[in-house]
């Protein structure tokens, strides 16, 4: 292997050691605690790890912890009630809707009725809009941890030719809106693209986000590319991405690994989130761009 490893684990730890200070600092000139919501519809086991992990790591950041379990039969009212509830409680600054919700609901309805100052996902009408159009506001949690990643490690993004393989709400479409913004030359692939390995070559930084095993091999990465493997897949032998790591670490100059990489990240911005969303409901600016 000769690409160097990028450890999330470790940047992670950065950000959350800075998020704990930051809570502090509030709460020493008289703020209130952010706290943070978590809600979780139905049983998937996956969803109860991740959603154990968010509020583990918020507790261990000196934030209130608030959470809110339905039945996998919960009706649409039943769950936009509870968001209500949590809308209007002002001990809670960031309310988090664990996707994917099971299928008789409509999470795009649901996620509407978060305010957008406590969607600390960045996932309401509103904040994907400021996102699209430059303006500040809260970000994706998984977009925003990759950004930082980048920046820590000095990859440089302005000019720089970035090649997004997914196109979805949660990952892809704001990752490509996030490094535009920082004035990348983007590609946005997905299922339909026609020849993805020839378009993957083109990148300077590949961002992989298609939830599909082992669909990155060294055929799709130039030489001395850096690439980010967000997938999440869980198999017989522990976690692994959407990139064929062994062979691609061959080729790459940096490459993120699975686990250690993206994920803990993700928790990270969820945590710098839910602290900014406190601060802006506390009359602070919005969150910076
Ligand atoms: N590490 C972390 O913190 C996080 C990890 N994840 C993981 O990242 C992965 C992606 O998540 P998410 O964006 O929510 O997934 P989605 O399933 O919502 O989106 C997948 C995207 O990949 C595209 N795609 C699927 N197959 C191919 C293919 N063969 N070639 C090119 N593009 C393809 C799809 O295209 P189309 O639009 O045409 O269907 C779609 O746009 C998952 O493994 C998920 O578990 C997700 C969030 C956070
Ligand atoms: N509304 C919403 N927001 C999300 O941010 C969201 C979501 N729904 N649904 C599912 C995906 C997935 N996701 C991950 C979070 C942390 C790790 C993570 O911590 N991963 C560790 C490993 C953890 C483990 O061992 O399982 C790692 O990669 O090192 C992974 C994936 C957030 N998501």
């Amino acid at each position: 292997m000769s690409a160097r490893l990028i450890d999330g684990t470790a940047v992670a730890r950065r950000v959350r050691d800075e998020v704990a200070k930051g809570v502090a600092e509030l709460v020493a000139q008289g703020g209130r605690t952010p706290g943070l919501a978590t809600i979780l519809v139905g049983d998937d086991p996956a969803s109860e790890v991740y959603v154990r992990n968010k509020r583990r790591a918020c507790a261990a950041a000196g934030m209130r912890d608030f959470h809110r379990r339905l039945p996998t039969t919960a009706r649409q009212e039943e769950v936009r009630e509870v968001i209500a509830e949590l809308a209007a409680d002002d001990q809670v600054s960031g309310i988090l809707l664990q996707l994917p919700v099971p299928a008789h609901l409509d999470s795009e309805a649901l996620l509407d009725h978060i305010p957008y100052d406590k969607d600390v996902d960045g996932l309401t009408v509103k904040n994907v809009g400021r996102l699209a159009q430059g303006r500040p506001g809260l970000r994706p949690c998984t977009p925003a941890g990759i950004v930082r990643l980048l920046d820590e490690y000095e990859v440089p993004l302005a000019g720089a030719e970035v090649v997004v393989v997914g196109r979805s709400v949660l990952v892809g479409r704001p990752m490509a809106q996030l490094v535009l913004a920082r004035h990348a030359t983007v590609t946005v692939c997905h299922s339909r693209t026609k020849d993805l390995a020839e378009a993957c070559r083109r990148a300077d930084v590949l961002i992989v986000a298609a939830g599909v095993p082992q669909l990155i091999g060294r055929d799709a990465v130039r030489r001395g590319a850096v690439v980010v493997d967000v997938g999440i897949h869980r198999g017989d032998e522990g976690l692994h991405g959407d990139v064929r790591f062994e062979e691609v670490a061959e080729v790459a100059s940096l490459v993120t690994p699975v686990p250690g990489g993206v994920g803990p990240m993700t928790i990270a911005m969820l945590l710098h989130n839910t602290l900014e969303a406190a601060r802006w409901q506390q009359g602070s600016a919005a969150p910076a761009a």
